[in-house]
Protein backbone atom coordinates (compact mmCIF):
# COMPACT_ATOMS: atom_id res chain seq x y z
CA UNK A 1 0.00 0.00 0.00
CA UNK A 2 1.46 3.24 -0.88
CA UNK A 3 1.71 5.52 1.76
CA UNK A 4 -0.50 9.22 2.11
CA UNK A 5 1.49 11.76 1.20
CA UNK A 6 1.83 13.22 4.76
CA UNK A 7 2.95 10.03 6.03
CA UNK A 8 6.11 9.91 3.63
CA UNK A 9 7.13 13.36 5.37
CA UNK A 10 9.32 11.71 8.22
CA UNK A 11 10.74 14.76 9.79
CA UNK A 12 8.03 16.40 9.97
CA UNK A 13 6.29 13.19 11.80
CA UNK A 14 9.38 13.47 13.87
CA UNK A 15 7.96 16.77 15.43
CA UNK A 16 4.39 15.63 15.45
CA UNK A 17 6.24 12.42 17.53
CA UNK A 18 8.09 15.03 19.74
CA UNK A 19 5.45 17.03 20.34
CA UNK A 20 3.76 13.98 21.48
CA UNK A 21 5.95 13.63 23.93
CA UNK A 22 4.76 16.71 25.46
CA UNK A 23 1.09 15.16 25.65
CA UNK A 24 3.16 12.26 28.18
CA UNK A 25 2.90 15.16 31.09
CA UNK A 26 -0.40 14.66 32.87
CA UNK A 27 -1.12 18.27 33.19
CA UNK A 28 0.09 21.71 31.90
CA UNK A 29 2.80 22.83 34.48
CA UNK A 30 6.07 25.27 34.07
CA UNK A 31 8.21 21.92 33.10
CA UNK A 32 5.89 21.07 30.32
CA UNK A 33 5.88 24.86 29.02
CA UNK A 34 9.31 24.51 29.02
CA UNK A 35 9.78 21.64 27.01
CA UNK A 36 6.93 22.78 24.37
CA UNK A 37 8.56 26.36 23.89
CA UNK A 38 11.59 24.82 22.75
CA UNK A 39 10.16 22.15 20.74
CA UNK A 40 8.16 24.88 18.72
CA UNK A 41 11.54 26.89 18.53
CA UNK A 42 13.41 24.22 16.95
CA UNK A 43 10.29 23.69 14.49
CA UNK A 44 11.03 26.87 12.83
CA UNK A 45 8.18 28.79 14.16
CA UNK A 46 9.75 31.80 15.50
CA UNK A 47 9.83 33.67 18.62
CA UNK A 48 7.29 35.83 17.79
CA UNK A 49 4.77 33.06 17.58
CA UNK A 50 6.04 30.94 20.14
CA UNK A 51 5.76 33.22 22.71
CA UNK A 52 1.95 33.88 21.76
CA UNK A 53 1.47 30.57 22.17
CA UNK A 54 3.17 30.15 25.38
CA UNK A 55 2.01 33.73 26.23
CA UNK A 56 -1.72 32.87 25.70
CA UNK A 57 -1.64 28.97 27.51
CA UNK A 58 -0.74 30.66 30.64
CA UNK A 59 -3.36 33.67 29.98
CA UNK A 60 -5.96 31.41 29.29
CA UNK A 61 -4.57 28.95 32.62
CA UNK A 62 -4.98 25.85 30.66
CA UNK A 63 -3.98 23.13 32.69
CA UNK A 64 -5.53 19.70 31.45
CA UNK A 65 -4.09 18.39 28.91
CA UNK A 66 -6.78 17.69 26.29
CA UNK A 67 -7.34 21.15 26.75
CA UNK A 68 -4.06 22.43 25.41
CA UNK A 69 -4.22 19.98 22.80
CA UNK A 70 -7.42 22.00 21.39
CA UNK A 71 -6.19 25.17 22.05
CA UNK A 72 -2.67 24.76 20.12
CA UNK A 73 -5.13 22.81 17.21
CA UNK A 74 -7.16 26.53 17.24
CA UNK A 75 -4.68 27.77 17.70
CA UNK A 76 -2.71 26.90 14.30
CA UNK A 77 -5.92 26.53 12.89
CA UNK A 78 -6.47 30.31 12.85
CA UNK A 79 -3.08 31.04 11.07
CA UNK A 80 -4.36 29.16 8.09
CA UNK A 81 -7.90 29.80 8.47
CA UNK A 82 -9.69 32.96 6.28
CA UNK A 83 -7.33 32.91 2.98
CA UNK A 84 -7.85 30.71 -0.44
CA UNK A 85 -5.61 27.56 -0.72
CA UNK A 86 -6.93 26.56 -4.04
CA UNK A 87 -5.33 27.50 -7.37
CA UNK A 88 -6.28 30.04 -9.37
CA UNK A 89 -6.48 28.56 -12.78
CA UNK A 90 -9.32 30.07 -14.90
CA UNK A 91 -11.13 27.77 -17.64
CA UNK A 92 -11.04 29.31 -21.59
CA UNK A 93 -8.02 31.32 -21.06
CA UNK A 94 -4.04 31.04 -21.38
CA UNK A 95 -3.23 31.41 -17.23
CA UNK A 96 0.26 32.71 -16.64
CA UNK A 97 1.70 31.00 -13.67
CA UNK A 98 4.56 32.44 -12.42
CA UNK A 99 7.84 31.13 -9.93
CA UNK A 100 9.60 32.89 -8.04
CA UNK A 101 12.50 32.71 -5.74
CA UNK A 102 16.22 32.61 -4.34
CA UNK A 103 18.41 29.97 -6.60
CA UNK A 104 18.61 26.36 -5.30
CA UNK A 105 15.07 26.59 -3.47
CA UNK A 106 13.40 24.31 -5.99
CA UNK A 107 12.27 26.34 -8.28
CA UNK A 108 12.69 24.65 -11.71
CA UNK A 109 12.34 21.33 -10.55
CA UNK A 110 8.45 22.03 -8.56
CA UNK A 111 7.95 23.83 -12.67
CA UNK A 112 8.56 20.25 -13.63
CA UNK A 113 6.42 18.40 -11.21
CA UNK A 114 3.46 21.00 -11.37
CA UNK A 115 3.52 20.41 -15.21
CA UNK A 116 3.40 17.01 -14.95
CA UNK A 117 0.28 17.49 -12.21
CA UNK A 118 -1.47 19.77 -14.57
CA UNK A 119 -1.13 17.44 -17.52
CA UNK A 120 -2.56 14.66 -15.30
CA UNK A 121 -5.42 16.92 -14.28
CA UNK A 122 -6.17 17.14 -18.04
CA UNK A 123 -4.68 20.51 -18.57
CA UNK A 124 -2.53 21.55 -21.25
CA UNK A 125 0.69 23.19 -19.95
CA UNK A 126 3.69 24.97 -21.44
CA UNK A 127 7.11 26.33 -19.59
CA UNK A 128 8.89 29.38 -20.25
CA UNK A 129 12.47 28.77 -19.60
CA UNK A 130 12.99 32.46 -18.15
CA UNK A 131 15.70 31.85 -15.86
CA UNK A 132 18.21 32.57 -18.66
CA UNK A 133 20.86 33.77 -16.27
CA UNK A 134 22.85 30.63 -16.84
CA UNK A 135 22.95 27.96 -19.89
CA UNK A 136 22.50 25.28 -17.44
CA UNK A 137 19.33 26.77 -16.32
CA UNK A 138 17.30 26.85 -19.37
CA UNK A 139 18.84 22.79 -20.39
CA UNK A 140 17.65 21.88 -16.18
CA UNK A 141 14.45 22.48 -17.89
CA UNK A 142 14.38 21.34 -21.07
CA UNK A 143 15.48 18.05 -19.35
CA UNK A 144 12.21 18.51 -17.22
CA UNK A 145 9.91 19.26 -20.02
CA UNK A 146 11.09 16.48 -21.86
CA UNK A 147 10.82 13.88 -19.08
CA UNK A 148 7.19 15.17 -18.39
CA UNK A 149 6.24 15.96 -22.06
CA UNK A 150 5.76 19.32 -21.85
CA UNK A 151 7.20 21.78 -24.46
CA UNK A 152 9.87 24.37 -23.34
CA UNK A 153 9.99 27.61 -25.07
CA UNK A 154 13.70 29.04 -24.62
CA UNK A 155 16.30 31.38 -25.87
CA UNK A 156 19.89 31.40 -25.63
CA UNK A 157 21.77 32.19 -22.35
CA UNK A 158 21.82 35.77 -21.42
CA UNK A 159 18.42 36.31 -23.37
CA UNK A 160 16.01 39.06 -22.56
CA UNK A 161 13.77 37.10 -19.79
CA UNK A 162 10.65 39.11 -21.06
CA UNK A 163 11.13 38.31 -24.47
CA UNK A 164 11.41 34.89 -23.45
CA UNK A 165 8.13 35.07 -21.70
CA UNK A 166 6.35 36.79 -24.48
CA UNK A 167 7.18 34.20 -27.14
CA UNK A 168 6.29 31.55 -24.67
CA UNK A 169 2.75 33.33 -24.81
CA UNK A 170 2.58 33.46 -28.17
CA UNK A 171 3.37 29.73 -28.52
CA UNK A 172 0.81 28.86 -25.94
CA UNK A 173 -1.50 30.62 -27.72
CA UNK A 174 -0.57 28.90 -31.25
CA UNK A 175 -0.85 25.93 -29.92
CA UNK A 176 -3.72 26.12 -27.63
CA UNK A 177 -2.56 25.18 -24.36
CA UNK A 178 -3.83 26.57 -21.09
CA UNK A 179 -1.15 27.14 -18.94
CA UNK A 180 2.13 28.88 -18.79
CA UNK A 181 4.29 27.81 -15.92
CA UNK A 182 7.30 30.52 -16.15
CA UNK A 183 10.66 29.44 -14.61
CA UNK A 184 12.74 32.84 -13.37
CA UNK A 185 16.06 33.18 -12.15
CA UNK A 186 16.78 33.39 -8.37
CA UNK A 187 20.28 34.72 -7.88
CA UNK A 188 20.29 37.15 -4.96
CA UNK A 189 17.52 38.29 -4.00
CA UNK A 190 18.64 41.22 -3.01
CA UNK A 191 19.93 42.92 -6.54
CA UNK A 192 17.10 45.33 -7.45
CA UNK A 193 17.63 44.22 -11.55
CA UNK A 194 16.25 41.00 -10.36
CA UNK A 195 13.28 42.41 -8.94
CA UNK A 196 12.56 44.77 -12.11
CA UNK A 197 12.95 41.78 -14.35
CA UNK A 198 10.50 40.00 -12.62
CA UNK A 199 8.26 43.53 -12.70
CA UNK A 200 8.82 43.66 -16.01
CA UNK A 201 7.89 39.94 -16.77
CA UNK A 202 4.70 40.82 -14.97
CA UNK A 203 4.35 44.09 -16.95
CA UNK A 204 4.74 42.01 -20.32
CA UNK A 205 1.95 39.30 -19.58
CA UNK A 206 -1.12 41.84 -18.40
CA UNK A 207 -0.01 43.39 -21.85
CA UNK A 208 0.05 40.40 -23.83
CA UNK A 209 -3.03 38.73 -22.66
CA UNK A 210 -5.17 41.92 -20.84
CA UNK A 211 -4.85 40.12 -17.59
CA UNK A 212 -1.97 39.62 -14.92
CA UNK A 213 -0.51 36.28 -14.08
CA UNK A 214 -3.30 33.61 -12.45
CA UNK A 215 -0.39 33.42 -9.73
CA UNK A 216 2.65 34.60 -8.86
CA UNK A 217 3.78 32.02 -6.42
CA UNK A 218 7.24 32.33 -4.61
CA UNK A 219 9.17 28.97 -4.15
CA UNK A 220 10.58 28.79 -0.30
CA UNK A 221 12.72 26.06 0.49
CA UNK A 222 11.31 24.64 3.76
CA UNK A 223 15.05 23.95 5.11
CA UNK A 224 15.81 27.13 5.42
CA UNK A 225 13.89 28.00 8.37
CA UNK A 226 13.36 31.21 9.59
CA UNK A 227 15.62 32.80 6.99
CA UNK A 228 13.02 32.47 4.51
CA UNK A 229 11.02 35.28 5.84
CA UNK A 230 13.73 37.54 4.71
CA UNK A 231 13.43 36.33 1.34
CA UNK A 232 9.69 36.27 0.87
CA UNK A 233 9.46 40.26 2.02
CA UNK A 234 11.89 40.83 -0.76
CA UNK A 235 9.76 39.13 -3.42
CA UNK A 236 6.43 40.43 -1.79
CA UNK A 237 7.63 44.16 -1.78
CA UNK A 238 8.51 43.78 -5.81
CA UNK A 239 5.30 41.68 -7.50
CA UNK A 240 2.10 40.63 -6.17
CA UNK A 241 2.41 37.28 -4.53
CA UNK A 242 -0.44 35.39 -4.61
CA UNK A 243 0.71 32.47 -2.62
CA UNK A 244 3.28 29.95 -1.66
CA UNK A 245 5.48 26.77 -2.72
CA UNK A 246 6.97 25.26 0.19
CA UNK A 247 9.53 22.72 -0.94
CA UNK A 248 12.00 19.98 0.42
CA UNK A 249 9.41 19.23 3.22
CA UNK A 250 10.73 16.22 3.21
CA UNK A 251 13.90 17.26 4.52
CA UNK A 252 13.19 19.25 7.41
CA UNK A 253 11.45 18.92 11.34
CA UNK A 254 10.76 22.63 10.98
CA UNK A 255 7.34 22.64 9.01
CA UNK A 256 6.70 25.40 11.61
CA UNK A 257 8.13 27.58 9.16
CA UNK A 258 4.73 27.62 6.89
CA UNK A 259 2.75 29.02 10.14
CA UNK A 260 5.06 32.22 9.59
CA UNK A 261 5.15 32.63 6.60
CA UNK A 262 1.33 32.59 6.04
CA UNK A 263 1.15 34.92 9.31
CA UNK A 264 3.31 37.45 8.70
CA UNK A 265 2.07 37.94 4.87
CA UNK A 266 -0.77 36.93 4.59
CA UNK A 267 -0.33 34.52 1.60
CA UNK A 268 -1.27 30.71 1.55
CA UNK A 269 0.68 28.14 0.77
CA UNK A 270 -0.43 26.55 -2.46
CA UNK A 271 1.65 23.87 -3.39
CA UNK A 272 3.86 21.32 -1.40
CA UNK A 273 6.88 19.45 -2.94
CA UNK A 274 8.33 16.13 -0.54
CA UNK A 275 10.67 14.93 -2.84
CA UNK A 276 12.03 14.62 -6.39
CA UNK A 277 9.65 11.90 -7.85
CA UNK A 278 7.64 13.52 -10.07
CA UNK A 279 4.17 12.92 -7.69
CA UNK A 280 6.26 14.31 -5.14
CA UNK A 281 4.28 17.67 -5.47
CA UNK A 282 0.29 18.11 -4.32
CA UNK A 283 -1.53 21.06 -3.45
CA UNK A 284 -1.65 22.54 0.25
CA UNK A 285 -4.50 21.05 2.70
CA UNK A 286 -4.59 23.21 5.62
CA UNK A 287 -6.46 20.75 7.68
CA UNK A 288 -4.47 18.14 6.70
CA UNK A 289 -1.46 19.65 7.60
CA UNK A 290 -2.22 20.92 10.69
CA UNK A 291 -3.80 17.27 11.62
CA UNK A 292 -0.61 15.85 10.86
CA UNK A 293 1.19 18.70 12.94
CA UNK A 294 -0.63 18.50 16.01
CA UNK A 295 -1.01 14.97 17.49
CA UNK A 296 -4.39 13.14 18.80
CA UNK A 297 -4.06 13.09 22.56
CA UNK A 298 -3.50 9.62 23.86
CA UNK A 299 -3.99 9.62 27.50
N1 LIG B 1 14.49 16.27 -1.12
C1 LIG B 1 13.96 17.18 -1.94
N2 LIG B 1 14.73 17.77 -2.85
C2 LIG B 1 14.18 18.69 -3.66
C3 LIG B 1 12.79 19.02 -3.58
N3 LIG B 1 12.54 19.98 -4.51
C4 LIG B 1 13.72 20.23 -5.13
N4 LIG B 1 14.72 19.46 -4.63
C5 LIG B 1 16.13 19.45 -5.02
O1 LIG B 1 16.71 20.72 -4.73
C6 LIG B 1 17.72 21.04 -5.67
C7 LIG B 1 17.45 22.42 -6.27
O2 LIG B 1 16.28 22.35 -7.07
P1 LIG B 1 16.11 23.19 -8.40
O3 LIG B 1 14.78 22.88 -8.92
O4 LIG B 1 17.29 23.07 -9.28
O5 LIG B 1 16.12 24.63 -7.76
P2 LIG B 1 16.10 26.06 -8.43
O6 LIG B 1 15.45 26.94 -7.43
O7 LIG B 1 15.55 26.03 -9.79
O8 LIG B 1 17.62 26.40 -8.43
P3 LIG B 1 18.62 26.69 -9.63
O9 LIG B 1 18.51 25.54 -10.57
O10 LIG B 1 19.95 26.77 -8.94
O11 LIG B 1 18.12 27.99 -10.19
C8 LIG B 1 17.70 19.92 -6.70
O12 LIG B 1 18.71 19.00 -6.39
C9 LIG B 1 16.32 19.30 -6.51
O13 LIG B 1 16.27 17.95 -6.88
C10 LIG B 1 11.98 18.35 -2.60
O14 LIG B 1 10.78 18.56 -2.42
N5 LIG B 1 12.63 17.44 -1.81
Amino acid sequence: MKLSFWDRLPKIKGFAERLQNIFKFSRVDTELLDELEMELIQSDLGIELTNEIIGEIKKRKISDMQELRDFLFDFFKSILDGLDYKLRLYDNRLNVVIFIGVNGTGKTSTVGKFAYYLKNLGYFPIIAAADTFRAAAIDQIKRWGERVGVDVVAQKEGADPGAVVFNAIEAAKARNKDVLLVDTAGRMHTKSNLVEELKKIEKIVEKTLGYPPSENLVVIDATLGQNVVRQVEIFHNAVNLTGAVLTKLDGTAKGGVIFNVIKRFNIPVKLVTIGEELDDLKPFDPNEFVESFIPEVKI
